[in-house]
């Protein structure tokens, strides 16, 4: 297999790389915009691809001729999306539209990573088939890109994540893990909701979760993500716990008391049967995810 990830500066797509260059009969390109940000620069071929830019996706396309495509690349700053709604649609809609125009021409296997966000959070965890219906600009995004996928002809799948924590190098943003617990060790009080429900997910098991998906060029959507419906409250706690800090600067909040510009779902999650049976996936604990990113700190 020859496979071609996007934003592999980004949180998943740097898992994605670390994992698929493990496999036997696999070739990676890692693409991403501008320099590669990867320290190790072992065991694949990096290729800058801005993906809003059509020219620079045709010549990469031509000359690497994946046979399967995953699609992590997204503007994924979800408030920014909110307020910047032209770059969100570029970034998030029109990027993919020329990406599955790309897959079309090379006959090749197109996977997108979405989201959570899709749905309203009104009766979650959600199963595959649910009705989605988007409360913040980028949910509506994601949906779009969706969307595409359908009537294009390729054999695609769309892998659904939610809430994704662990290890990034020179991370393009935070994630929930790592803000709880450098906030707590610099003695910084945090505000944590405890009206969200959500399902964490390590990100190791989200890139293992996209390959098993591409290995078996797997069609449709799968709902991939951890398996505890938790708060950021509560996730708060158990970071505190893991890692031994002061949970005294933990204050509980809800809508009532901290907003961000864009809406949030309030109870989201999702139903794992069909990913475990059809995929063989299973996802870590939070509890054991936070083992996993404590060992690869490390590495
Ligand atoms: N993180 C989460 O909690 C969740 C993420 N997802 C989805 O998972 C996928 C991966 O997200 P994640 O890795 O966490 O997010 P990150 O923000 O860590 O990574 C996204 C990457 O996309 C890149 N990117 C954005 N625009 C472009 C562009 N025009 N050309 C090339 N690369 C671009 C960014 O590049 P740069 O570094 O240069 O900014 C960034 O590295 C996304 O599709 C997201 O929607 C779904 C649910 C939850
Ligand atoms: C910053 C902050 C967040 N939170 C809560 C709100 C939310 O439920 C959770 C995460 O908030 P953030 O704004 O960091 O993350 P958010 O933008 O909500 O994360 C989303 O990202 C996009 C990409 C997705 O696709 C979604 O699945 C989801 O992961 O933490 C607090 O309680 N207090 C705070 O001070």
């Amino acid at each position: 297999m020859k496979v071609l990830i996007t934003g592999t500066n980004g949180l998943l797509g740097q898992h994605l790389v670390k994992q698929f260059r493990q496999m036997p009969d696999c070739s990676v390109v890692a693409t991403a915009r501008g320099e590669n940000r990867l320290r190790d620069r072992e065991g694949y071929v990096y290729a800058p691809m801005d993906i809003a830019d059509p020219a620079q996706i045709s010549e990469v396309m031509r000359r690497e001729a994946p046979d399967s495509i995953i699609h992590s690349a997204a503007m994924t700053q979800v408030d920014d999306c909110e307020t910047q709604r032209e770059r969100c649609w570029q970034s998030n809609v029109q990027a993919t539209r020329y990406l599955v125009e790309a897959a079309r021409e090379l006959g090749a296997y197109f996977q997108l990573v979405s989201t959570d966000f899709i749905f309203d959070g009104e009766q979650g965890p959600y199963p595959e088939d649910a009705l989605p219906n988007p409360v913040n600009y980028y949910g509506l995004s994601k949906l779009a890109a969706e969307q595409l996928l359908p009537c294009s002809g390729l054999e695609w799948s769309v892998i659904r994540t939610i809430l994704v924590y662990g290890v990034a190098e020179d991370p393009a943003r935070s994630n929930i893990v790592l803000w709880v617990k450098k906030s707590l060790e610099s003695g910084r009080k945090i505000k944590v909701v405890t009206d969200q429900w959500r399902m964490p997910t390590l990100v190791d098991d989200l890139a293992a979760g996209c390959i098993l998906a591409a290995e078996r060029r797997a069609t449709g959507v799968f709902h991939i993500s951890g398996s505890e419906l938790l708060t950021p409250y509560d996730m708060a706690l158990q970071v505190a716990d893991y890692f031994g800090l002061d949970k005294g600067l933990i204050e509980k909040a809800d809508g009532s008391t901290f907003t961000q510009p864009a809406r949030r779902p309030a109870r989201t999650g999702f139903v794992l049967d069909k990913s475990r049976q059809q995929l063989g996936y299973q996802p870590h604990t939070f509890k054991e995810g936070l083992t996993v990113m404590e060992e690869g700190a490390g590495k």
